[in-house]
């Protein structure tokens, strides 16, 4: 794993980091602080129009806004270009529009595996604006999980096991620590890009 990438994870131990090692990855300083106000600028007016939505007691996510986007500037297009071609198998179908979730500072993610009916093997996420802290805990084991720091301007990858064997969720602010240390939650943007089931 490359030195910068190192401090980004940190699984329970040895078995579950072997086990997710090139499963799942974050990559820091995906994009620049230019191209991330580029991609909050063209959302924005979008988000705007919707309401927090912090009622849903019963759903995977809280305190959040969600919008699907499939037409974006040249400029954005290339960044998402950018993010398919580093995260999705070559080739693979992948969805069109792009899921844009938009989480208010009091929002979080609860553990969850993606629908297998609309998702297939990769998931991939650019996280803009606030640092958070994602942690993935084994379906069969929860004693295995693995912590990933997603600064601002980061790619995660979520492949194969990770994105099937694993839940993923998103820490509120009150717990979100990333290795003993704070890791405060404001408001974050995420840009999320799934390749498609295999048909049966
Ligand atoms: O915001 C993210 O990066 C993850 C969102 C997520 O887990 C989902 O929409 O299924
Ligand atoms: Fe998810």
């Amino acid at each position: 794993m490359p030195r910068a990438a190192a401090t980004l994870w940190r699984a329970a131990g040895p078995g579950v980091a072997l086990r997710l090692l090139g499963q799942a990855e974050v990559r820091p300083d995906f994009v620049s602080p230019a191209e991330e106000a580029a991609l909050a600028r063209e959302l924005e007016p979008q988000l705007r129009r919707r309401h927090y939505q912090f009622d849903h007691w019963d759903g995977a996510i809280h305190g959040f806004r969600e919008t699907e986007k499939s037409h974006w500037s040249a400029e954005c297009q290339q960044i998402l270009e950018r993010v398919r071609a580093a995260a999705l198998p070559p080739n693979a179908p992948h969805l069109g529009p792009v899921h844009v979730l938009d989480l208010d500072k009091n929002g979080y993610i609860k553990p969850h595996v993606d629908s297998v009916k609309f998702c297939g093997c990769t998931i991939a996420g650019l996280s803009l604006l606030s640092a958070s802290v994602m942690r993935l805990v084994s379906e069969e084991n929860p004693e295995d999980w693995l912590d990933m720091l997603l600064p601002p301007c980061s790619l995660y990858i979520l492949r194969g096991p990770a994105r099937y064997n694993f839940t993923h969720q998103i820490l509120r602010d009150e717990d979100s620590f990333f290795n003993g240390q704070r890791v405060p939650r404001k408001r974050r943007i995420s840009l999320i890009c799934r390749s498609l089931p295999m048909p049966p």
